[in-house]
């Protein structure tokens, strides 16, 4: 059984073919993760999934219903949530009002409670805007997990966090999986192998390899494109 799908997609720009007939398929309560070098197509092939770009060809099924054609919003009411690079928090307002709006409850033991789950609760008065960028990458996340998404798409979470801010967004994968599906796109290959329980490849917009860290890891395809390893 998937809850995400994709079959031959492809999105091409120009002369460049960014993702190249990717079929991938996402299990419930997986953390699957996505790699590949810088311009592999990993964005683009989120953004197809997301509903923010459109494919050239090939289809989007998530839990069980062709989306290819459903604008993000759609996408979203029907369970998918996601994170991107630039941050989608409300600067000019209280951490406990931007997670007031993504749970649409003013309860404050529910939004103290999701603050609790990014380690923020004691910023809960602060303007988003005077955070750090690795804590306003932190309360995206949890705005991202209090909408209990079936789908959580977080892209490069880990990108600016401190080294114990890392750890702490380990605890949070780790307590959401097998009960939010999550899917990952991360440069940081230390956290890759410790959270995803999949693990795609993508090079030049295909699809390397998939398989678990292990499998990943003894990839020799993979070495030689990515992982940097060199083997006899
Ligand atoms: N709107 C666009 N117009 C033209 N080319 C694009 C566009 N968006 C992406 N590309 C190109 O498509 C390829 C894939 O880009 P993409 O951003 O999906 O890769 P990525 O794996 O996410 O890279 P990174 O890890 O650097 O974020 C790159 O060569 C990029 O330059």
């Amino acid at each position: 059984m998937t809850i995400l799908s994709t079959d031959k997609l492809n999105r091409v720009f120009g002369s460049l073919t960014a993702v190249r007939d990717v079929s991938l398929s996402v299990d419930p309560g997986e953390v699957h993760a996505l790699i590949g070098p810088n311009g592999a197509g990993k964005s683009t092939l989120v953004g197809m999934i997301a509903g923010r770009i459109p494919p050239t060809s090939g289809r989007v099924v998530f839990d069980g219903k062709d989306v290819t054609s459903l604008p993000a919003h759609r996408r979203m009411q029907m369970g998918m949530a996601y994170t991107f690079q630039i941050t989608a928090i409300y600067a000019r307002l209280t951490l406990f009002d931007n997670l007031a709006l993504a749970l649409d409850d003013r309860d404050p033991a529910r939004v103290a409670a999701a603050l609790d789950r990014v380690g923020l609760t004691e910023r809960s008065d602060q303007l988003a805007g005077d955070l750090s960028y690795g804590h306003q990458r932190l309360l995206e996340i949890a705005m991202g997990v209090a909408q209990a998404p079936r789908l959580l798409i977080l892209d490069e979470p880990t990108q600016g966090l401190a080294e114990s801010e890392i750890a702490g967004f380990g605890d949070l994968v780790r307590s959401l999986r097998g009960t939010t599906t999550i899917l990952l796109i991360e440069h940081n290959m230390n956290v890759v192998m410790e959270l995803a329980d999949r693990i795609t490849v993508l090079e030049t917009g295909e699809v390397l390899a998939t398989g678990t860290p292990d499998q990943i890891r003894a990839n020799l395809a993979v070495q030689d494109a990515y992982l940097g390893t060199t083997h006899a």
